[in-house]
């Protein structure tokens, strides 16, 4: 990965390290320093020290950290500063955008270091104000966003994930409590018992709890109405948006942008009315028979989901990914079982593992359930749903949301969810 400031290149890679260029030194990279150094690099320069190369005054960095809802709460704080006029880059899972338009595809989460500070220059290029990113715990672990000041950090929760990486739950909380533990503008959501922060600078958003953003009432009709005190005054907004889980996200991107812009709240709660939910998460893909694209790829996510039907008969297709935490997935089984009428158990992406054995994993978790189908061919399982929907029924396709392959391997195929269930829609 390589940068240029001021027609200096500074690099990440000790081989592309010489005499001419800057090696940025990180604790991913660090073991290549002597070979730099070999290479003729005279100048070397940690992370932490870029932040004194380029000049990052013009740009607000909002950082969103948590188990879910990131991708959601940054999109949101991402389409209400654009409504609001200003100009803002947006880096996440599904890529970096910049004024609303995509400049690149999916990628990690968090970029490496080098990768958040080329964003952070294209986006004061372009000339964005405000730079809203996932940070994810691996970039937290592993010291991606060294060097980055934040005006804002935001959380949204912990639940578990990623423990194939972090190796304990107390790990992955004390990793993702770490991001809270200076003295930075941070909002917390204050329902979340597990968080642990610096209260110093401390905002907090809730909807049982007291906090400074306080939702007191939110109904589900004709769309989700919202209701929230703010130092005793009342404001509302409305959203398309499915979902007590997105009544937080929507929450938390309201104060965010409060915090950071000062706008009349009311200005922002209009501005929000406009965001009409991310590409694969909670998407209505048709209504006859009704059927759903989402993220959940974890048990808390899985949970939100199915609890947002209880009215309705669930038809939940899903697997796990492959190379990931092994150990949620009887959790995930377990949820479906407590909340879908029929589950059929597929395959998310296999990466390197057997996709059989991924499926027994899940099933471990479901004890007693009178429908449960395997179809390894998500293709197939896909099919088999939308042939058992009837009028009563959601199809709630889990895990993949908007992703557009299937990695098998170490390949990618061309997949998705959506595609596959309007191959099989009901003539009206
Ligand atoms: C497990 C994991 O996170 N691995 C990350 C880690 O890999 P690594 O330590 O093996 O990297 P490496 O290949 O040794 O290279 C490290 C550094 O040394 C340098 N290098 C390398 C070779 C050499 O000869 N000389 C040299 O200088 C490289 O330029 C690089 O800067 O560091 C690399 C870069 O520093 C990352 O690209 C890589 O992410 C891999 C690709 C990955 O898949 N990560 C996933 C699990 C991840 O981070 N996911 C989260 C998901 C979060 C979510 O949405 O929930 C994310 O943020 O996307
Ligand atoms: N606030 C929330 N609480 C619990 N679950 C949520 C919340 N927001 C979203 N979800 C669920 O988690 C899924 C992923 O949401 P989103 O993409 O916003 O999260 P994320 O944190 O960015 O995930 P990832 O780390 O995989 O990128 C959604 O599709 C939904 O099922
Ligand atoms: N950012 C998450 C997304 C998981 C999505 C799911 N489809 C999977 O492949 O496990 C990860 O890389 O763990
Ligand atoms: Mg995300």
């Amino acid at each position: 990965m390589q940068l240029i400031i001021n027609n200096r290149v500074y690099t990440d890679n000790s081989n592309e390290a010489d005499e001419n260029s800057v090696f940025v030194v990180s604790k991913q990279n660090e073991k290549f320093k002597d070979s730099a150094i070999l290479n003729g690099c005279k100048e070397i320069i940690t992370a932490n020290e870029l932040k004194n190369h380029l000049d990052m005054s013009s740009i607000k960095v909002i950082g969103i950290t948590g188990t879910n809802g990131k991708t959601t709460t940054a999109a949101a704080i991402y389409s209400i500063l654009l409504d609001l006029g200003y100009k803002v880059a947006l880096q996440g899972t599904r890529g970096f955008f910049i004024n609303d338009e995509r400049v690149e595809d999916y990628s990690l989460t968090t970029p490496v270091q080098l990768g958040n500070f080329a964003h952070i220059q294209k986006a004061m290029q372009n000339g964005c104000t405000f730079f809203v990113m996932e940070v994810s715990s691996h970039a937290i672990e592993q010291k991606r966003i060294e060097g980055l000041e934040f005006a804002l950090k935001i959380h949204t929760n912990i639940t578990r994930d990623h423990l194939d990486y972090h190796k304990t739950i107390e790990e992955y909380i004390r990793v993702k409590n770490s991001f809270f533990d200076d003295d930075c503008k941070k909002l917390i959501n204050k329902d979340d018992k597990i968080v642990k922060y610096n209260s110093k600078n401390g905002f907090a958003y809730s909807l049982d709890e007291p906090s400074t953003y306080k939702v007191t009432a939110y109904s589900f009709k004709n769309g989700t109405h919202v209701m929230f005190s703010h130092f005793g005054e009342m404001h509302s907004f409305s959203s398309t948006m499915m979902g007590i889980f997105n009544v937080y996200n929507l929450m938390a991107a309201v104060a965010a942008v409060h915090i950071t812009t000062q706008k009349p709240l009311d200005e922002i709660c209009e501005a929000l009315e406009g965001f009409a939910g991310v590409s694969g998460r909670m998407e209505t893909v048709c209504s006859n028979p009704l059927a759903i694209v989402d993220f959940a790829h974890t048990p808390d996510g899985m949970k939100e989901v199915l609890q947002s039907f209880n009215e309705k008969e669930i038809i939940c297709v899903f697997g796990a990914g492959g190379d990931r935490d092994k150990l949620k997935r009887p959790l995930m089984g377990q949820i479906a079982a407590n909340f879908a009428k029929h589950i059929i158990v597929t395959s998310d992406n296999p990466r390197n593992e057997d996709p059989d054995l991924i499926i027994e994993d899940i099933l471990s978790g479901i004890k007693n359930h009178p429908s449960v189908l395997v179809e390894i061919n998500r293709k197939e399982a896909i099919k088999k749903a939308m042939e058992m929907a009837n009028e009563n029924s959601v199809v709630l396709v889990l895990g993949k949301g908007d992703e557009a392959t299937q990695i098998i391997y170490d390949k990618k195929f061309p997949f998705s969810d959506k595609e596959e269930i309007l191959k099989h829609i009901k003539a009206e």
